[in-house]
């Protein structure tokens, strides 16, 4: 394995001789993958292999038993923590279930992280959740709740609200659980959208194959038995051309 002292200048993330564990109980051992900028960036891997803990450790919430973190060239857990909460700020995270407050409309969801983090003022908040919500294709859904819409749209309206700081980067855990085939498509194109007309870096953990293809450009592939990174790359040539029995059966859902 290689150990990379500076990342490469087109990496927005860079792990570097990465070891994952929870107290002595190790998870990964020796990860090391760029993930370039306005990538589609796929973490993938059989259950239990570590994605949601990689997943973790990308967001600064886990603090690496080895390696390092690199945004751009900044070793996250060498910065300050002013600098890291910085860092943070720039990242945007949708989580399985979208995590609305029930209890707020779409639009009071979407505006909470903009009062929190901006001094605009009410009204250009109200604007720019309206903004947002319409990039998702959720126009017109302002003040409805959580619990009047599908779970594709409240996906969406998790992903307007991730959204609603600008990241430089979203990740996304296991964007299409719980959906429809259809309303997972439609997830997928939007995630596609944003990427082309944003060039915000994407992070996916998925194990969706049909997702994985749609929208992969670079992946990792975590192996729960040998813990560590058995394949990278673009899915597509991964299925083209790995000859690793666990990564064809993975790309083939056993049947390759
Ligand atoms: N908080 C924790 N404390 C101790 N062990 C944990 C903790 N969270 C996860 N693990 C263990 O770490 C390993 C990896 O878990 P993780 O959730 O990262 O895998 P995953 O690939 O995301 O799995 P899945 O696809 O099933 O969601 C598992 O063996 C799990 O039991």
């Amino acid at each position: 394995m290689n150990t990379r002292d500076i990342p490469p200048s087109d990496a927005h993330i860079t792990v570097s001789d990465l070891d994952m564990a929870y107290g002595d109980y190790v998870i990964q051992r020796d990860l090391n993958f760029s993930i370039r900028r306005g990538e589609i960036f796929i973490i993938m891997g059989g259950s239990g292999c570590g994605k949601s803990t990689l997943l973790k450790h990308l967001i600064g919430l886990m603090k690496p038993a080895r390696g390092k973190v690199f945004y751009n060239a900044l070793s996250f857990w060498d910065c300050e923590q002013e600098e890291r909460d910085r860092i943070m700020r720039r990242s945007g995270i949708l989580y399985q279930s979208g995590a609305l407050w029930s209890s707020m409309t779409l639009s009071e969801n979407v505006a909470l992280p903009l009062q929190e983090y901006t001094a605009l003022s009410a009204s250009e908040i109200q604007d720019l959740a309206s903004f947002k919500l319409s990039l998702v294709g959720l126009a017109g859904f302002e003040e409805f709740y959580p619990s009047e819409i599908s779970g594709g749209m409240r996906k969406r309206a998790g992903l307007a609200r991730a959204m609603a700081l600008d990241p430089d980067i979203l990740f996304f855990d296991e964007p299409s659980a719980g959906l429809d085939p259809v309303s997972a498509k439609l997830l997928d194109d939007l995630i596609l959208e944003l990427k082309e007309s944003l060039g915000t870096t994407i992070v996916v953990v998925s194990h969706e194959l049909a997702s994985i293809f749609a929208i992969g450009d670079d992946s990792v592939y975590l192996d729960a038995e040998t813990k560590t990174m058995i394949a990278q790359g673009n899915p597509r040539d991964l299925l083209k051309e790995s000859t690793d029995p666990k990564v064809r059966s993975f790309l083939t859902r056993g049947e390759g």
